[in-house]
């Protein structure tokens, strides 16, 4: 009983991740699955590609380590949030494809919503806004499209999920439908001053109270993985939605700490405490956490395209092969060519939430090329992230002088994180172990199994790998951020 299994159901691939009782990586196995696109702006996933992925993934790690089910204390399960799955209890079959967080579909009905005066009641439950993003109104269009599923619900035949959720129902045979505080926030049902659903939000969108899974602690008894899976039952005891896991593995458990996770998209959490921070500049409220019982709160940052800006020179503009290749390219750039790449290409994100927008690029002349090209994409990632600090130090005057602590794969980039300390003005600390989602995972179920410390050892065992210091000259952040405001603001007129 020495090990921890954690597993990171992503928006592109299902990781296992195996962590010793030092809680050091001991193996990693790793699988893509399909996108779907059905239509313009719409994303899904095969609900049963999620489920064999991360069951294949796992009895990979294990035999890599030539571990069995009796060297495996506990599972802790991460994963892509919001993304909405709807199944039939009796039969256990989805009634439809996973609809996923990026999923635009329902941007008219939020619309409607919008106009009939709903979005402060929204707010005031569950700390969102009125977005696609969210679960319940991708709840509501399964209900409205797929025939006979709103009277099948109402009988009560039918249950909601977030992949936490489907991926647990899985595990356990359909014994069990429940999920954590974190994953429930981001569904747009929940409401996060009282912890319980919210029969409001269930009623504005017509979504039968019965659908909805139990919700409980991160660290909790959330059922056994069935036998016939690893060879012998092993018990779920950790979950968390993978932004809020990340914070957990970068030990951000101070009010004040806050972390920025660099993947596809950008995700800044502001660890609030036991306040609930109602932000007035379009930032989310949401649960960081919930241990004992007791609810810690994070303003939260999310930007829509970071690391996919990376994505796009290497398959869009092919004008790399390998992401490392922005470093050498941003260095060589012109100094004298100052390039302002807006890279909203699914719309913006907070602060300002803007579905329509497109990108836009500023400052091209006859001799922008690849070079600099790959630096302006580098350095929107860290004007969008100054964004977001803005706005939390706006909004709430507790957010500490600590470094930003930063992780995901884009972090990996020395390059993008020294214009980031450079623009923020601010020093950003980069952690040794950069797999802090699954870590935090991890530290979840390992403390409840009892061979983890508790949180306060767990927070002196983080380490830093380097800090990036602040060194650009006043003059030219200031210009270069101005820059960005008016490019941002530009690309929304147009
Ligand atoms: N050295 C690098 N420089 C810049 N971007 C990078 C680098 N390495 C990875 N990335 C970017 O990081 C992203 C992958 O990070 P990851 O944390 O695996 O994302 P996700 O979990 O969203 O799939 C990709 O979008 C990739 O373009
Ligand atoms: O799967 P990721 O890492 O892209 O994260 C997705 C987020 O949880 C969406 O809110």
């Amino acid at each position: 009983m020495s090990h921890i299994l954690a597993i990171d159901q992503g928006t592109t691939s299902s990781r296992a991740i195996l962590f010793d009782a030092d809680l050091k990586i001991t193996a990693v196995a790793q699988e893509e699955f399909e996108q779907h696109y059905p239509d313009s702006g719409w994303v899904e996933h095969d609900c049963s590609d999620l489920w064999s992925t991360t069951a294949a993934t796992c009895r990979a790690v294990m035999e890599k380590a030539g571990l069995g089910p009796s060297d495996i204390a506990g599972i802790g399960i991460t994963n892509q949030r919001e993304t909405t799955l709807v199944w039939d209890r009796k039969t256990g079959q989805p009634i439809h494809n996973a609809i996923v967080w990026q999923d635009r579909r329902t941007s008219e009905f939020c619309k409607k919503l919008k106009a009939d005066g709903h979005e402060e009641t929204v707010t005031q439950k569950t700390g969102l806004l009125l977005d696609p993003y969210f679960s319940a109104t991708k709840v509501a269009w399964i209900l409205d499209q797929v025939e006979g599923a709103r009277d099948r619900a109402e009988a009560g035949e039918l249950a909601f999920g977030t992949v936490d959720t489907w991926l647990i129902w899985k595990m356990t045979g359909g014994r069990e439908h429940v999920t954590d505080a974190t994953n429930a926030a981001r569904t747009m049902l929940y409401d996060i001053s009282k912890g319980c659903w919210s029969s409001t939000m269930c009623k504005m969108l017509g979504i039968p109270m019965s659908m909805l899974p139990e919700v409980k602690d991160c660290a909790a008894d959330f059922g056994m993985a069935r036998a016939d899976l690893f060879g012998a039952e092993i018990p779920i005891l950790g979950v968390a939605g993978d932004q809020q896991a990340a914070t957990i593995g970068q030990a951000c458990f101070r009010p004040g700490m806050f972390k920025s996770t660099y993947g596809t998209g950008c995700f800044a959490l502001l660890n609030t405490g036991d306040e609930l921070v109602r932000s007035n500049n379009r930032l989310l409220t949401t649960i960081a956490y919930q241990l004992d019982g007791k609810r810690t709160y994070a303003l939260e940052g999310s930007i829509f395209i970071a690391g996919a800006v990376v994505q796009w020179l290497r398959d869009g503009l092919q004008i790399i092969r390998d992401a490392k290749q922005t470093q050498p390219l941003a260095e060589s750039a012109d100094e004298s060519q100052e390039l302002t790449l807006v890279p909203a290409f699914t719309g913006l994100g907070a602060p300002y939430w803007n579905a329509e927008c497109r990108g836009a690029v500023f400052g091209l002349t006859r001799n922008s090329g690849p070079a600099e090209f790959a630096r302006a994409a580098l350095e929107s990632v860290g004007f969008q992230t100054r964004d977001l600090l803005e706005a939390m130090h706006a909004d709430w005057s507790g957010a500490d002088d600590t470094a930003l602590r930063v992780d995901g794969g884009m972090s990996a980039s020395d390059w993008a994180m020294q214009f980031l300390a450079d623009i923020t003005d601010a020093p950003v600390d980069r952690p040794e172990v950069l797999e802090t989602t699954a870590m935090g995972a991890a530290w979840l179920a390992g403390q409840r199994a009892g061979i983890y410390p508790v949180m306060e050892e767990f927070a002196k065992g983080w380490k830093l790998e380097r800090t990036f210091e602040p060194k650009m000259a006043d003059d030219m952040r200031n210009r270069r951020y101005k820059a960005w405001k008016r490019a941002v603001a530009a690309a929304q007129d147009y």
